[in-house]
């Protein structure tokens, strides 16, 4: 970013130029229209809400995310979305009320405080889908599905699958009987996967055992072996934490068994994300990069205090990152058409329009440059008739 740039826009607050744009719209309507095919409807929550509304059972990491602002009509406090996830389940549990599972799609911006890594963006272009009504690894394996249907047609095909559960965390922090804010300390240690920090959590505080050692083990559980060691760290640490464990490795044979050519790594420890995630983790990393391409996971509580709750699945991908699998787009070309309302050229122009032809009409008096209007033919009224010629020699 050069000077002039940093003086007019905030950091982290980018203009998309036509080039760009016209990829990242072409990926838009694609997947989409991918979502569509799958049975997912498309939402469009609004840009901005009441903060309550908005950030209710959303958790405090989004609160910090989130843009406020005072409403001058009511008074109140608004925020603008740093998250389009806990808007749609209020679409599903406030307004839409269904019996049966509801699926759901979105595509549009969302604005956020801070930075995640250096030179990122504060204004993500959200796409994802949302499933809800259906508690069990099934709803989870169509959404991790979709997930990877949505990186194969954004080009990315050398992405690795990360799957966690952080029903394993939450039922050790209730068998050793944190506290609410001893459980933020550790969730801020966990988040950050600092071993020394750790140790000193456990050894300043006396936590029952062998709860304690799993929680101090469970960061470090990652990779081939997570499922066997996990098996016997858990096994007299907490029967609930190693029920979520096979449901976890059931998920995993699912995904194995219909995504035999998809790299998994497990990691057990993963906390990522909002606090408002309560069940299986995913996430599709590029290889060598640390932001991930597409996130999700299960979330059951957030609809409770809309008066229903539902239990959740979904993912979202920033639609900026996505396109950026892909090779330099072919931009279509175009027909440059002469200035004039003469009917017969008028209808000419027309008619190619009609059968799907990109045409620029010139405008006179201007400099009409075929490359920067990217027009390789021109239309030419030669012979009594109107014709194409090329430009591109
Ligand atoms: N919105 C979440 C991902 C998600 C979608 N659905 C469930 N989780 C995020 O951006 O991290």
């Amino acid at each position: 970013m050069n000077r002039e740039e940093q003086w007019l826009l905030p950091e982290g607050v980018e203009e998309i130029l036509p080039e760009r744009a016209a990829v990242i719209e072409g990926l838009r309507r694609r997947l989409l229209d991918l979502y569509t095919r799958w049975g997912y409807e498309l939402v469009f929550p609004p840009l901005i809400e009441f903060l309550e509304s908005l950030l209710n059972g959303a958790g405090r990491d989004l609160e910090i995310e989130t843009f406020k602002l005072t409403d001058q009509l009511s008074g109140r406090m608004m925020g603008v979305r740093a998250d389009i996830t806990p808007q749609v389940a209020r679409i599903d549990a406030h307004s839409l009320r269904r019996k049966g599972p509801s699926r759901l799609c979105y595509c549009s911006t969302a604005l956020r405080t801070r930075i995640g890594l250096p030179g990122a963006s504060r204004i993500p272009y959200q796409i994802g889908v949302e499933l809800f009504g259906h508690d069990g690894i099934e709803s989870d394996a169509e959404v991790i599905s979709l997930m990877l249907a949505t990186l194969a047609e954004a080009g990315a095909d050398d992405v690795t699958l990360e799957l966690g559960h952080v029903g394993i965390y939450r039922a050790l922090v209730r068998a050793a009987g944190l506290t609410d804010a001893d459980e933020a300390v550790l969730r801020g240690i966990y988040l950050r996967k600092a071993r020394t920090e750790l140790d000193a959590f456990f050894s300043e505080r006396a936590l029952p055992e062998p709860a304690a050692r799993a929680l101090a083990a469970l960061p470090w559980l990652a990779g081939e072996d997570a499922l066997a060691q996990g098996r016997v760290l858990l096994a007299t640490a907490s029967a609930e934490a190693l029920a979520v464990l096979e449901q976890l490795a059931e998920l995993v044979a699912r995904v194995r068994a219909t995504h035999p050519q998809v790299a998994i790594h497990l990691d057990l420890g993963e906390l990522r994300g909002y606090h408002y995630h309560t069940g299986s983790l995913f996430a599709a990393y590029r290889n060598g990069v640390s932001e991930p391409l597409a996130k999700g996971g299960r979330y059951d509580h957030i609809g409770e205090v809309f008066g229903r709750a539902r239990p959740a699945t979904g993912f979202s991908a920033d639609l900026k990152l996505l396109v950026a699998c892909q090779g330099t787009a072919v931009q279509p070309g175009g027909i440059l058409a002469p200035a004039g309302s003469d009917a017969a050229l008028l209808a000419e122009i027309a008619r190619l329009r009609a059968a799907g032809e990109r045409v620029v009409q010139a405008l006179p008096g201007a400099d009409n440059l075929p490359a920067e209007l990217r027009c390789d033919r021109e239309l030419v009224f030669v012979e009594q008739r109107w014709q194409l010629h090329s430009l591109s020699s």
